[in-house]
């Protein structure tokens, strides 16, 4: 397993060890001691499956009081998955990060407990797992525009699909304080 630090402080890209042979492949998704032994000290407690077609885009989200550290991975498809730091007084604050996650690499992005999380669908389907250290919180949830021009995430699409919820989401400047992550 190699890890890669992103221009984002916390947010990681972790190539994980392919074992392949005649039959296909095999590799550990997920391993606490690997993880320790690289200073992520991380017990994740929920796994998410997440299946879209082409185009489509989900996020930008995070939970506020019930942060989320997230690892996710393309098990099928190709995605471009973004970061952002919405931690309410981090140096970083408003920064973002995106990397292709794709089944081919099986590339996957660590990202922090507080930052908002998104991808977009770049192949006919993607399927996507990840997993969280807390559990999901539903009052709990926060929405940060996808396309917010202050964040300037540069999706590599322009007209994605999105839910309702997501298609109003606010910019960051008009985002009150306390629906933020606190910076730790
Ligand atoms: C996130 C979540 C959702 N749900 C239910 C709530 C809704 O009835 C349904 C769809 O939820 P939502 O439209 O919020 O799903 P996404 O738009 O994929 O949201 C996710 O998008 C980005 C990429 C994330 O990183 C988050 O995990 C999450 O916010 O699943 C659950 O039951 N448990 C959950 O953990």
């Amino acid at each position: 397993m190699k890890i890669q630090e992103t221009s984002l402080p916390g947010v990681l890209i972790i190539e994980p060890s392919v074992f392949s042979d005649h039959r296909g492949l095999f590799m550990e998704t997920y391993h606490s001691g690997r993880f320790a032994a690289h200073g992520l000290d991380v017990k994740f407690v929920q796994d998410n499956l997440s299946i879209s077609g082409e185009n489509v885009l989900r996020g930008l989200h995070y939970q506020i009081t019930h942060v989320q550290a997230k690892l996710v991975q393309a098990v099928q498809g190709r995605i471009f998955d973004v970061a952002v730091d919405v931690r309410k007084g981090s140096p970083t604050f408003g920064q973002w990060t995106g990397a292709v996650l794709d089944d081919e690499s099986h590339r996957q992005m660590f990202i922090p407990a507080g930052f908002a999380h998104g991808f977009c669908v770049l192949s006919k389907e993607a399927r996507v797992c990840y997993k969280c250290d807390a559990l999901y919180a539903p009052g709990d949830e926060g929405t940060l525009l996808w396309s917010d021009p202050d964040v300037g995430v540069e999706w590599p699409l322009s007209d994605p699909i999105l839910s309702e919820k997501d298609q109003a989401g606010p910019r960051l400047k008009d985002i009150p304080p306390n629906r933020l992550p606190v910076y730790k």
